[in-house]
């Protein structure tokens, strides 16, 4: 098995940082696989908040694989590009990773509407109103986020309005030439499950300020996380000063 280790000094923010991409995928999905099992001992459905990018792809494939009840979990987004194709990016991301190969239900595949040009506002709004028929409590019960080099994570960017928004859902400014429509800390930050996945080195200095503290730049992942959501790392992105292994460390909960 491969060292699995948590730095959790007291009073910092908790990151479990991995040694490979393989065994954050292999955490994460057991975690989510556990939750939603927990979840679906409670209520009939089970909803889930997924991120883009390349980062959750391995963490979807192993989750794919597992015994999961998928006629009873239902897929949204955290955010994505609004373009003019059907789907964005993190969509594909989505489907070519997780639904096609666990043969989710079509009726359970919620993608945001950002292919409806041209009024991202409206979809926006049309995404928050299916939210609140899909969602208990105002929140998903599990989102899988990722981190970009820059400290954002989902698509709430520093200094951007919608890190400030009431609405459930919003649609960005430009960020590095494209337009993001993203689900908000109001409704991210109610979620059991929390997790945000981290790996290779350009994360490295995101990570570093994270833990070391409250730099602005960071403030959409500390609202995501809040006391008790997980930060999982490898090794790369938490840098050289990465704690010893403890091989019998258990996944994040
Ligand atoms: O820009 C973004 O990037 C992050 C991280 O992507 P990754 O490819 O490095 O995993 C992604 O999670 C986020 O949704 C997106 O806005």
């Amino acid at each position: 098995m491969e060292p699995h280790m948590t730095s959790q000094p007291v009073g910092r923010p908790r990151v479990s940082v991995v040694e490979t991409v393989e065994r954050m995928a292999r955490d994460a999905s057991t975690a989510i696989a556990r939750h939603i099992g927990q979840t679906l001992e409670q209520r009939d459905i089970c909803v889930l908040a997924l991120t883009g990018g390349s980062t959750p792809a391995a963490t979807y494939e192993q989750l794919a694989r597992m015994p999961v009840p998928w006629e009873r979990v239902h897929i949204v987004q955290t955010d994505d590009h609004i373009t003019d194709e059907a789907h964005g990016p993190s969509w594909q991301v989505i489907r070519k990773h997780l639904l096609d190969p666990a043969a989710v239900p079509a009726g359970n595949r919620h993608p945001m509407p950002t292919g409806s040009r041209p009024d991202p506002g409206d979809a926006a709004e049309s995404y928050a109103r299916l939210l609140g028929l899909l969602l208990v409590g105002g929140a998903p019960d599990v989102v899988v986020a990722g981190l970009g080099e820059d400290g954002h994570t989902v698509s709430l960017f520093h200094g951007d309005p919608a890190l400030e928004t009431d609405d459930w859902v919003a649609v960005t400014q430009p960020y590095q030439n494209t337009v993001r429509m993203t689900l908000t800390l109001p409704v991210l930050s109610g979620a059991g499950l929390r997790m945000v996945l981290a790996a290779g080195g350009g994360k490295a200095s995101a990570v570093r300020a994270h833990r070391q503290g409250d730099d602005p730049r960071l403030a959409a992942l500390r609202g995501l996380l809040g006391p008790d959501g997980t930060l999982l790392v490898d090794r790369a992105a938490f840098g050289p000063e990465a704690p010893v292994a403890d091989p019998h460390a258990p996944p994040p909960r």
